[in-house]
């Protein structure tokens, strides 16, 4: 694949031709998509940087996205998630005006895209497959390099720009240092740098994190909670949940083509339902007295069926125990599991992320 940047008007935006059937998103605050899973933002959405509405792509006869409602909030760091193949990049490349939508319609900073690419990517920050650095040239001078193939910026406020932005993601200290020398993690803020060369006030990340060591993936998380803690929003791919969810506000899950869920990370945990196990030898005397308590969907694993397991429901957990003890059922062990966002992705997808990397 070619490496590709996006940092501002880039001759290839907007050069792939218009979406078709691209009726403008408007401010309104509609249903995200009326499908299962699916949450609508109760917050004000009319500004948000990025809304596409029944965003399409078909390569021949594979539907690569399918109808995608993408809504990214002002100020959020927007996790976009999904297994390998989902239809991440793609989604991003049409939203960034470097392939032609099937049909459906991207507002991006307010703009339609992509007509209105000029308007609305010089405010964008883009990592897609990374740039093309030279290894033999050191940081600075690949930053010079790609800096000065970028028509969109100024040449005169170069090396200012430059030192920002090295000095933003922590690399100043190694600007002289040739790129080859650069660890992956080095090399990724340096790309994200790249990004940064202008001010912007959305950050389109895909995959930062990938091929990275734990080190190299910790750096560009702190790097984009940095970013967005200066009110950046932020729009950061990845197949793997666990290395973006503790820096997301929301989080978006494609599968196969399909946004099967997006909404704040609050709105998705609230809508895992949480778990009470409890361990016993009288597991009869032990689901008359959660029973009794409003319990229902009650039943009985583990070795002799001494686990009785249901959800909480509305039941207050301070009860539990106390209503045990009174019905006679000795406690050996008891437990209230809120389930992680890993499990409702599962329970989504039918899939777990790949873990292997
Ligand atoms: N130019 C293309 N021509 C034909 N098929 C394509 C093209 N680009 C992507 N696809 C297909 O579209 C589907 C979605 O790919 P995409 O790269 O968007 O997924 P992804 O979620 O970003 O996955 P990954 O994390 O592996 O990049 C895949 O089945 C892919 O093979």
């Amino acid at each position: 694949m070619t490496p590709t940047t996006v940092s501002g008007p880039t001759d290839r935006a907007g050069t792939d031709g218009a979406a078709s059937g691209s009726g403008s998103a408007d401010g309104h605050r509609d249903a995200v998509r009326p499908g299962d899973g699916v949450e609508t933002y109760d917050d004000d959405t009319a500004d948000a940087p990025i809304r596409t509405t029944g965003l399409t792509k078909r390569f021949r006869h594979q539907t690569a996205v399918d109808a995608v409602d993408l809504l990214v909030p002002r100020g959020a760091v927007y996790g976009f998630l999904g297994p390998n193949g989902s239809g991440k990049t793609t989604t991003i490349r049409m939203i960034l005006g470097l392939i032609r939508a099937t049909s459906g319609s991207i507002r991006l900073l307010g703009a339609e895209m992509p007509s209105g690419a000029n308007q609305a990517l010089p405010r964008v920050g883009a990592l897609v497959e990374g740039p093309a650095f030279h290894p033999y040239l050191s940081g600075r001078a690949n930053l010079a390099r790609l800096d000065a193939v970028d028509r969109g910026t100024d040449p005169r406020t170069s090396r200012q720009r430059i030192d920002a932005a090295l000095d933003r993601v922590g690399l100043l200290p190694a600007a002289e240092k040739r790129f080859r020398a650069y660890s992956l993690g080095m090399r990724q803020r340096l790309a994200i740098a790249n990004a940064l060369l202008t001010p912007r006030e959305l950050l389109v990340l895909d995959e930062p994190t990938n091929g990275l060591d734990p080190q190299g993936t910790r750096e560009v998380r702190h790097l984009v909670s940095e970013l967005a803690a200066d009110g950046v929003t932020v729009l950061i791919s990845s197949h793997l949940l666990s290395e973006v969810e503790q820096i997301c506000t929301h989080i978006g899950v494609m599968h196969v083509g399909r946004l099967l869920s997006q909404g704040s990370v609050e709105e998705l945990r609230s809508r895992s339902r949480p778990t009470v196990t409890v361990r016993t030898d009288q597991p009869d005397r032990a689901l008359t007295a959660l029973t009794a308590l409003g319990m229902t969907d009650l039943g009985r694993e583990g070795p002799g069926g001494t686990h009785v397991v249901g959800p909480l429901g509305e039941v207050d957990p301070r009860r539990i125990v106390p209503a045990l003890v009174a019905e006679g059922a000795d406690v050996l062990g008891f437990a209230v599991d809120a389930p992680s966002l890993e499990d409702l992705f599962v329970e989504l997808t039918g899939e777990g992320f790949d873990v292997s990397g």
